[in-house]
């Protein structure tokens, strides 16, 4: 049994097709890019867990995989012991959820399951399954958008580009992507602190790079994971 399993999420669609666990092929693209893509056809079975409201990404995938396919928009209620701390489960995002069942899927400990996207998630699994809340900040493009485009003079000025580390910035732009990064790296330090014996897993298209600064793994495929759970029942 083949599954291909599209994540859409807020900047952009991964994807990947899997036989019993095994990756055969993944890539990603730009929602607007989406009609256009060459999708994978001989699959037995498609899921998408998405975070935006998008009709025609919807009307899309219905047109090519009728009734091969199941759209995840928000979380199951009740969902195989997981415990909800949302008094409107539905309102959690639906790839919060899936990348701590994915998670759960590879470690029994308390878990903190970092999701860097377009968003920075944060979320407390404890060993029961109960899910203890968590925290949503702007990612790092987010944040540093947020600086360029909110002020006069905080400029992306072409002639800064560098690697982007944690020491002071000596340029605008040294400052903001340095000055963003630490943002970033110390709330998840700070969260972690204050859940010391909670194991730090860190996913998304940004967490390699934020990882690389923290004590922890980097698990690029837990909404996957958590998608193909779901889809195995
Ligand atoms: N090939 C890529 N294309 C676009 N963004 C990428 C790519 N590789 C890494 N990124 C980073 O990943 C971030 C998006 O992460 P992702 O987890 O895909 O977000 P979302 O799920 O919200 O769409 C971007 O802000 C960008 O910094
Ligand atoms: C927080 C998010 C925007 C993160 O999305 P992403 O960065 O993966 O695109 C998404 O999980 C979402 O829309 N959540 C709904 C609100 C909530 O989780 O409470
Ligand atoms: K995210």
């Amino acid at each position: 049994m083949s599954v291909l399993l599209i994540d859409i999420g807020n900047t952009r669609i991964k994807w990947q097709t899997r036989q019993r666990g095994e990756i055969l092929a993944e890539g990603h693209v730009d929602k607007n890019k989406a009609p256009h893509y060459a999708w994978p056809d001989s699959i037995d079975e498609v899921a998408v867990s998405s975070v935006s409201t998008n009709e025609e990404l919807r009307e899309l995938f219905n047109a090519r995989y009728g009734n091969r396919l199941r759209w995840i928009a928000n979380p199951v209620e009740g969902h195989a012991g997981f415990h909800h701390c949302y008094a409107e489960p539905k309102r959690l995002g639906v790839d919060r959820w899936l990348a701590m069942l994915g998670a759960r899927a590879v470690f029994n400990d308390d878990l903190l399951v970092v999701d860097a996207g377009t968003a920075l998630t944060l979320d407390l699994l404890d060993k029961t399954n109960q899910h203890l809340g968590g925290y949503i900040v702007p990612g790092i493009q987010m944040a540093q958008r947020a600086l360029f485009g909110g002020t006069d003079r905080v400029r992306p000025f072409s002639d800064e580009q560098h690697d982007t580390n944690l020491a002071p910035g000596k340029s605008t732009v040294a400052c903001v992507k340095a000055g963003v990064l630490h943002q970033q790296v110390a709330l998840v330090k700070s969260v972690a602190e204050n859940h010391k014996d909670f194991r730090l897993v860190v996913t998304g298209g940004d967490g390699a790079q934020l990882a690389d600064w923290l004590d922890s793994g980097y698990y690029p495929n837990l909404i996957f994971d958590g998608m193909e759970l779901l889809c195995a029942g």
